[in-house]
């Protein structure tokens, strides 16, 4: 058992996610106690230019919260109760390679769909195996990981694959901010909403919305039908949502529920069931990962330099749903409280037609030992096949981690749905084994001895 007041460690805590993080920490601080808070990152300059701007959130808060800012595991996990893990291996510049390598063959260049996808997960598997094991070294026993570092399908199964013990609780903010905009849609704070949903992470629908015991889906689809899942609420809570790539998403609902009405898709489906439509509007010169290191990125470092000089901290970033999600499941696994949240889980038969071992993405409740998932029951077998397909391209690049295989690593590309034919997937994957040269040493080495055998 863990009491409070808790120690946490947020592991990424260079992200430009962090000042929000702990700012939605600091408006709660009743309902979770803290009394210390550690960053850890292994840019150490990254991280210390955003760690004043987190002293500041928090010293407006609290004067007795312990703040450690640090690259020593040891430090940053000894006894700590709680770690936040955001880490983005290879930072935005590799997001850009992982972008903009599709897009020159023509396929999806995205951070967590397709190849983009996939070669993020290569990097990321061992790095979370590697902090698992730091944690469990240093931390309380009861100690829990709540992870949102991407791909989060694809490092779930690597955490399922390689530490199936650990305490680490795999979650996302995507289905909580398409819940605000239903909510928005429905007049209805997105606390009020009981959703039914299955998929996995990225690739999910919601199958039924609930406001006092009553199915919304049919408003929400009439609303769809006209404006697709796009709401005023999402630009004014959350400044990224203005994005013309956010809105272009949020309209794309439309098109999938004009074809498909039953049931509502997750946004990173349009990746998926229209990817030529995706590739014509994206421009390979400019992608997300520039958007954001322009938009995002820019805005907090730009303040962050404005405290230094001024001591004023303008208002660069924001709590919205990315921030309260995480601190209200972790609320539940401190304090057991059961609360129902869509997180990453084993199946274990909660989706009936879909493998026992896969990790998906279901309500489930969340209690101080764990998520309890929610059964599901059996899935349409249309949205059974787009899943079975998805999840075999994930299991498979895990393997091919694991393995250092480039044969797998192939497969994985091959059957993942934004890509058309094995050669666009040996192109692509060719080309992003030397952008990550520093970070997949076992599987450049694969391929370069399969290419020494074909001469
Ligand atoms: N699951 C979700 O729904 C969700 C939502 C938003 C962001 N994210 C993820 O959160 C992460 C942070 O995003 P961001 O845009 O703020 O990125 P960012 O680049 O600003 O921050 C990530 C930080 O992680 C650090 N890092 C990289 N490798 C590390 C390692 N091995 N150990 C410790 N730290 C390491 C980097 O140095 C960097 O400071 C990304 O993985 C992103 O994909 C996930
Ligand atoms: O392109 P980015 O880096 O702005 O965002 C990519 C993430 O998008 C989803 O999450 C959030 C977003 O991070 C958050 O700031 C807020 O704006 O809402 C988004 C959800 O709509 C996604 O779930 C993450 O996995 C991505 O990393
Ligand atoms: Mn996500």
């Amino acid at each position: 058992m863990i009491t409070p007041p808790f120690i946490l460690s947020i592991a990424g805590g260079g992200s430009t996610y962090t000042p929000g993080i702990v700012k939605s920490l600091m408006v709660q601080l009743d309902k979770f106690p803290l009394a210390e808070i550690r960053l850890y990152d292994i840019d150490d300059a990254r991280q210390n230019t955003i760690a004043p701007v987190v002293e500041k959130v928090i010293r407006d808060h609290s004067q007795s919260i312990k703040f450690i800012v640090t690259s020593d595991p040891e430090v940053a996990f000894s006894g700590a109760h709680f770690v936040f893990a955001q880490m983005r291996v290879g930072q935005y510049k590799m997001r850009e390679q992982d972008e903009k390598i599709p897009l020159r063959h023509g396929v999806v260049g995205q951070e967590t769909c397709g190849p983009g996808g996939l070669a993020y997960g290569l990097r990321t598997i061992l790095p979370m195996v590697e902090l698992i094991d730091m944690v469990d070294r240093y931390a309380h026993e009861k100690a829990w990981i709540v992870n949102y570092s991407n791909p989060a399908a694809i490092v779930a199964e690597g955490v399922r694959r390689l530490r199936p013990e650990a305490r680490v609780l795999n979650i996302c903010d995507m289905p909580v901010a398409a819940m605000r905009n239903i909510g928005a849609i429905l007049g209805v704070d997105r606390h009020k909403l009981e959703v039914d949903y299955f998929g996995l992470n990225h690739f999910g629908w919601f199958t039924r919305i609930l406001v006092d015991g009553e199915d919304k889906l049919p408003e929400v689809r009439r609303h769809v039908a006209k404006f697709g899942l796009l709401t005023e609420d999402a630009a004014k809570t959350d400044p990224q949502h203005s994005d013309p790539s956010w809105v272009k998403t949020w309209r794309n609902i439309k098109p999938i529920m004009d074809n498909f009405p039953e049931y509502l898709p997750n946004p990173y489906l349009q990746y998926y069931l229209m990817p030529n439509q995706i590739v014509e509007h994206q421009n390979p010169d400019y992608t997300r990962a520039n958007e954001v290191m322009n938009g995002r990125e820019k805005k907090l470092f730009a303040a962050a330099e404005e405290y230094k000089q001024t001591g004023i901290l303008p208002d660069a970033f924001h709590v919205g749903v990315h921030g309260e999600f995480i601190v209200d499941v972790a609320r539940s696994l401190a304090f057991n409280l059961r609360q129902r949240h869509l997180v990453m889980v084993e199946n274990r038969g909660a989706i009936v037609n879909l493998p026992y071992d896969a990790m998906v993405e279901v309500p489930a409740y969340i209690t101080s030992e764990g998520p309890e998932p929610i059964r599901i029951g059996r899935v349409p077998l249309f949205h059974q096949t787009l899943l079975q397909q998805q999840l075999a391209s994930e299991q498979l690049l895990v393997e091919a981690t694991i393995e250092g295989s480039y044969e797998k690593a192939l497969q994985a590309f091959t059957l993942n749905r934004t890509v058309p034919t094995m050669e666009h997937a040996k192109a692509i994957l060719d080309e992003m084994i030397e952008a990550n040269q520093a970070y997949w040493p076992a599987l450049q080495k694969a391929w370069q001895d399969g290419e020494a055998v074909k001469k």
